[in-house]
């Protein structure tokens, strides 16, 4: 299996309204850097698992619709808890959706995406793929 990751980061604000959350009930801000790791069995022609310029602008189009974003006024999280590990399952599932009808994205076994909210704490969800 062969693994391609790239990262960025984003800001967001939200809210987590429960009380296991303590202080971060209130709203507060975050900084999360994102690793994006897409998963192949075997390489493409070109002998890569995809475009590392073309991966970013997939990941940098994803995460442009949470950047600067305050997540309690998002719809896509409305009714939802946008704790570290559902973001890290919305971003995988929102870049496979992106990618899932072109001839790589068909070809991935996998998108898995870490999300770090401070250099001790980071959440990965695991998204398997057909190919
Ligand atoms: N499993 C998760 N736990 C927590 C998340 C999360 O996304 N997933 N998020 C938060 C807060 O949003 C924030 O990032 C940290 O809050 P804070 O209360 O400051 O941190 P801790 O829980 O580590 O520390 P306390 O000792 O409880 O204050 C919280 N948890």
């Amino acid at each position: 299996m062969f693994s391609l990751t790239i990262r960025r980061h984003f800001m967001i604000a939200h809210s987590l309204p429960r009380e296991v959350f303590g202080p971060a009930q209130a709203l507060h801000g975050a900084t999360f850097v994102a690793e994006v790791t897409f998963r192949r069995r075997a390489l493409s022609k070109d002998a890569i698992v995809l475009d590392i310029g073309a991966a970013g602008g997939i990941i940098e189009a994803v995460l442009a619709g949470l950047n600067y974003k305050n997540l309690d006024e998002h719809p896509d999280f409305a009714g939802k808890l946008s704790t570290t590990e559902a973001l890290a399952e919305y971003i995988a599932q929102t870049v496979a959706g992106k990618l899932k009808d072109s001839d790589d994205g068909r070809e991935l076994a996998g998108i898995d995406v870490t999300l770090r909210e401070n250099p001790d704490a980071w959440a990965t969800y695991a998204l398997d793929l057909s190919a």
